[in-house]
């Protein structure tokens, strides 16, 4: 199979079309951001930076700590883009860009995404962080997607569908079990575990009304109270369920840590949100480098 040059499209020096990279820019270990601002205070932890590349708001630094090697790539804000991050992250892995062929074997990554989020439940403060056990997708991108894969709780999302007067299909789809347990076997505090629900924008779809109002008013009230094998929804953001499911697809372990910035019950939002960033930037790192 080749894949013909409107599929498989390629810049000039050979890298992929939106992110810019070549297989050597990128490492075994990716740490995916929406802020493309964000990549500089993970980077700025390295003991060096080998490549920087920008196009739009895909901004990349690979480089080192000690012996391990990390990409940071940023996504920029939702589930569309986060299609597009993943397919090329995995392209530039799984085919030969030259020969515009698959590579034989996969060749893994693994993908933490480091973001922030808005919590549904009064007991998970503002501070804290959600390592995400499942995302739930209410973007639509899977019904674009031929797959065989069979998903997590369809009865869950189907009662999901119901609550929120959907016309869509949500989708769920678990993270990776190994780093699950690698990140809860950490004792970081404030760390909790639970459903995340990825949403197709920041106000209705997360329940918020300015001068709009939600198509369901009382969403959060009712999202609080839905749970799947004793596992809650706690929070909400707009990228996760993509990232599971395109690394569930293509076969790339991956985890979402999500740092708590707003309490949707409490109605905070948080005074210093980038402090709370830094600290999960820092443990993620801790981690990751033990
Ligand atoms: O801080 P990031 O990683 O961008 O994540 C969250 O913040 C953005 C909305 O403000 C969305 O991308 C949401 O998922
Ligand atoms: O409430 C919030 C906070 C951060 N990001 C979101 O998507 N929602």
């Amino acid at each position: 199979m080749t894949y013909p040059a409107s599929e498989l499209i390629l810049n000039a020096d050979g890298s992929i079309y939106h992110l810019r990279l070549l297989p050597e820019d990128v490492a075994d270990t990716v740490l995916v951001v929406g802020d493309p601002d964000r990549v500089g205070l993970i980077s700025q932890f390295f003991d060096r930076i080998e490549v920087k590349k920008q196009h739009r708001e895909f901004v990349t630094h690979t480089g080192s700590i000690g012996k391990k090697r990390f990409t940071v790539v940023s996504s920029g804000i939702g589930a569309d883009n986060v299609e597009i991050v993943m397919t090329e992250l995995d392209a530039v892995r799984n085919i030969d860009l030259k020969r515009r062929e698959p590579l034989s074997g996969l060749n893994p990554l693994k993908i933490i995404r480091i973001g922030t989020s808005g919590s549904l439940q009064h007991d998970i403060p503002l501070g804290s962080v959600v390592a995400s056990s499942a995302g739930v997708g209410l973007d639509g991108l899977l019904d674009f997607y031929a797959t065989d894969e069979s998903l997590w709780a369809p009865e869950f999302c189907a009662e999901l569908r119901q609550t929120l007067q959907l016309r869509l299909q949500p989708y769920a789809v678990e993270a990776s079990a190994t780093l699950l347990n690698g990140i809860t076997s950490r004792l970081i505090p404030n760390l909790y575990t639970g459903i995340t629900l990825t949403c197709p924008g920041f106000y209705a779809p997360q329940g918020r009304s300015l001068r709009l109002s939600p198509q369901v008013p009382d969403s959060i009230a009712l999202l609080q109270q839905f749970s799947w094998n004793g596992n809650r929804i706690t929070n909400f953001e707009m990228e996760t369920a993509a990232y599971y499911l395109f690394g569930k697809l293509l076969g790339h372990e991956m985890l979402s840590l999500s740092a708590i910035v707003a309490n949707r019950v409490s109605n905070e939002f948080a005074l210093e949100p980038e402090k709370i960033v830094q600290k999960l930037i820092r443990d993620t790192l801790d981690w990751l480098v033990a």
